[in-house]
């Protein structure tokens, strides 16, 4: 079987990946140093070097506040180097999936969004996703498959469920926005539904995954402390508030709900609560010690 490549080796998504990957597929993850995607001429190279049947763009620009001030390397990445990496792809027929995010609508709706919704992005961040799926669908000649998801965590990198654990174990009272509303979604569960998804043989341009519930950011905190604790990760639950978003003042605007519409997926693989799939992440991070 051709390999196929994943783009971000260092990153959340493409760390899951390599922990669901099923052993049959041949998979090379190259990480900045050996692919820079801004470079054409190095997405070129790469995808002379082997005969690769898809390629599954796992990096991108994710500081959401930072994008607001630093915009153009927000848009570098997560716009142009998206644009070319999906010609490139497109050109040679390899099947391009690519990452999108939840922050893409502006969250005015009040029920779930479905892949066909009208995205309208309030933060730059979300404006260079947006324009990155754009890119992906014109360039990659009907090749593109846009996965969108929704606040990942997993026991890899940078997230939220991390940051609050680091917070709650310094014992100080957390304040979290809870007017915020959206899933929290496992990168692992993420990475099941991507090996899934490689075997449909004419699968749609969007999909949407997240696991299943919707909640606030305040609501999430709180499950966290609450099974962090029971699991004996934290010595006791976190002293936790909620706040408006006014109040916590961050840069970049989010959605006030962002849930997905994921029944388009449901064939694919089936979507777990939130709460088993946070479970499931903690016990990981206990077994971590
Ligand atoms: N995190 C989330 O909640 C969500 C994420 N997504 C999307 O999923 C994708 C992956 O997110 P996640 O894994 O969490 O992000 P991370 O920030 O954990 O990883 C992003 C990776 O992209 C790499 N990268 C940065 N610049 C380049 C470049 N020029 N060329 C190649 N690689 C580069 C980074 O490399 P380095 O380590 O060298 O900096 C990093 O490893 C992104 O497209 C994101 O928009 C969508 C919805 C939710
Ligand atoms: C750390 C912290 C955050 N917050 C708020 C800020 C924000 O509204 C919300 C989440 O904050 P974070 O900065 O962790 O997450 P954020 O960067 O908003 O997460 C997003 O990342 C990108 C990449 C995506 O695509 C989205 O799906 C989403 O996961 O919680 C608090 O209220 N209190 C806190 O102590």
């Amino acid at each position: 079987m051709k390999p196929i490549l994943v783009i971000g080796r260092h990153g959340q998504v493409s760390h899951a990946l390599k922990a669901t990957q099923p052993d049959c597929y041949q998979v090379d993850y190259l990480g900045r140093e050996a692919l820079d995607i801004r470079s054409s001429l190095k997405i070129a190279q790469v995808l002379d070097q082997r005969d690769y049947r898809l390629v599954i763009n796992a990096s991108g620009y994710t500081q959401v506040d930072a994008a607001e001030t630093d915009s153009q390397a927000a848009f570098a990445l997560n716009h142009l180097a998206v644009k070319a990496l999906a010609g490139h792809c497109g050109k040679r027929g390899i099947r391009l999936i690519h990452l999108s995010s939840d922050y893409v609508f502006d969250g005015r709706q009040n029920k779930p969004y479905r892949p066909e919704d009208t995205p309208n992005p309030l933060s730059r961040y979300g404006e260079s996703k947006w324009r990155g799926e754009l890119a992906a669908l014109e360039y990659g000649q009907g090749h593109t498959c846009i996965v969108r998801t929704s606040w990942l965590y997993s026991p890899f990198g940078h997230n939220f469920v991390k940051t609050m654990l680091t917070l709650m174990r310094q014992c100080k009272p957390l304040k979290v926005v809870d007017d915020q509303w959206g899933t929290p979604t496992s990168a692992l569960a993420l990475g099941q539904f991507i090996w899934q998804l490689i075997q449909v043989i004419k699968p749609e341009p969007i999909y949407h995954w997240s696991d299943l519930g919707v909640t606030s950011w305040y609501e999430f905190a709180r499950q966290v402390s609450d099974s962090a604790n029971a699991l004996g990760l934290l010595d006791e639950p976190a002293n936790l508030s909620p706040i408006s978003t006014q109040e916590y003042g961050a840069a970049a605007p989010r959605p006030h709900y962002s849930a997905l519409d994921n029944s388009g997926s449901k064939g694919i693989l089936p979507a777990k609560r939130w709460q088993d799939n946070l479970i499931q992440v903690l016990q990981l991070l206990a077994k971590e010690g």
